[in-house]
């Protein structure tokens, strides 16, 4: 896949890129609505012989327009990047969204970045918006088409009647339902991160844990205790999961919560390592337990229950 970053302005002519389907969108999440948006250009770039394309946005609308700094992203751009290349597109352009892109007019919008790519045909769900303040929608496309390209709209994708968005998800994730999430998302939930030093207090009670500092832009579920898998050096692996402050041994609560992953059948060191972890099911709430004692036979307790979840035999 081919990465074209654009700015406003920015000069490509129609001549300087190859006829293309392009497939539009913020896209954060790459959920199966989103999937089905990106799908449905492929299959047409395909029977027409030309090639398939996304464009996506970044940062958020939000944190240009409303000056919103916390916003938590389902992907980050290079997560959402790396699965947009998992769905085999020819390019993907990443435009940067300015208060002067921002103020492009829908005509406007539609000349320098649909028409000047050389693109033939664009698909879009049917609530994407384009130009100042949004004003461009599905319906107007056709009259800013300017007969030179043809669109497609896919239709409102729904699970138990609501719409499947990247706000839907958000909510879901925010609510500890990893598991209705990762439906929604077509795969698990995952955040990538790097293995930290922590207080080497895990492996002196037999759960030793890797403690996983991930940016701080990532949407994270809420505290508790989960059934994960980790991605360690491309092996996975399963295991179970506490985020949170560890209220059992810290009296203040630190800054942000800290990802601690036991892994099942692992022994390696892999401190520094860059490492995925996948939420697959919430088991329980962060609590404070009155001694070590009674936290260590929760965590044998939690690591019984991940171990059903993923169907092992714990006898
Ligand atoms: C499955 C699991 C569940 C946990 N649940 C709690 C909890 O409910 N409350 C708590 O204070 N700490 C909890 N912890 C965090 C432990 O306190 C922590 O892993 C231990 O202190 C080791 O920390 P360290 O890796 O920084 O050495 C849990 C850890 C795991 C692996
Ligand atoms: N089964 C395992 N699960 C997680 N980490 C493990 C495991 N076995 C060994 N480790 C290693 O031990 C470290 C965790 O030990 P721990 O005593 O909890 O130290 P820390 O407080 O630095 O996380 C991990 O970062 C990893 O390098």
């Amino acid at each position: 896949m081919k990465l074209i970053k654009l700015s406003q302005p920015h000069n490509f002519m129609k001549q300087d890129l190859d006829e293309m389907v392009l497939a539009l969108g913020y896209f954060d999440g790459v959920h199966i609505g989103h999937q089905k948006v990106i799908l449905k250009a492929k299959e047409i770039a395909k029977n027409l012989g030309i090639k398939s394309a996304v464009m996506t946005f970044n940062p958020h609308p939000l944190v240009v327009l409303r000056n919103q700094e916390g916003i938590d992203y389902i992907t980050p751009l290079d997560e959402k990047i790396r699965l947009i290349e998992e769905l085999n597109v020819d390019l993907l352009f990443v435009v940067e969204f300015t208060k002067d892109f921002a103020a492009l007019l829908p005509q406007q919008f539609v000349d320098d970045y649909i028409i000047n790519l050389n693109v033939k045909h664009a698909v879009a769900g049917f609530d994407f918006t384009y130009g100042h303040l949004g004003k461009g929608t599905m319906e107007t496309l056709p009259f800013h088409s300017r007969e030179q390209f043809f669109h497609t709209t896919v239709e409102k994708q729904t699970d138990h009647d609501r719409k499947i968005s990247s706000t839907l998800i958000r909510e879901v994730i925010r609510s500890g339902d990893v598991t209705y999430a990762n439906k929604l998302l077509g795969r698990p939930h995952s955040v990538t991160g790097t293995v930290v030093h922590g207080d080497k207090r895990g492996r002196t009670i037999g759960f030793p844990t890797a403690n996983v500092e991930v940016s701080d832009v990532y949407l994270l579920p809420p505290t508790g205790v989960y059934a994960v898998s980790i991605i360690v050096n491309g092996q996975e692996y399963e295991g179970v999961c506490n985020i949170g402050y560890k209220p059992t041994f810290n009296k203040e609560k630190s800054a942000k919560p800290s990802i601690e992953v036991h892994i099942f059948d692992f022994q390696n060191e892999i401190y520094e390592e860059k490492v995925s972890v996948s939420w697959f099911k919430r088991i329980r709430s962060e609590q404070k337990f009155h001694n070590v004692d009674e936290l260590i036979s929760q965590i044998a307790n939690d690591k019984v229950a991940a171990l059903q979840y993923f169907g092992k035999k714990t006898v």
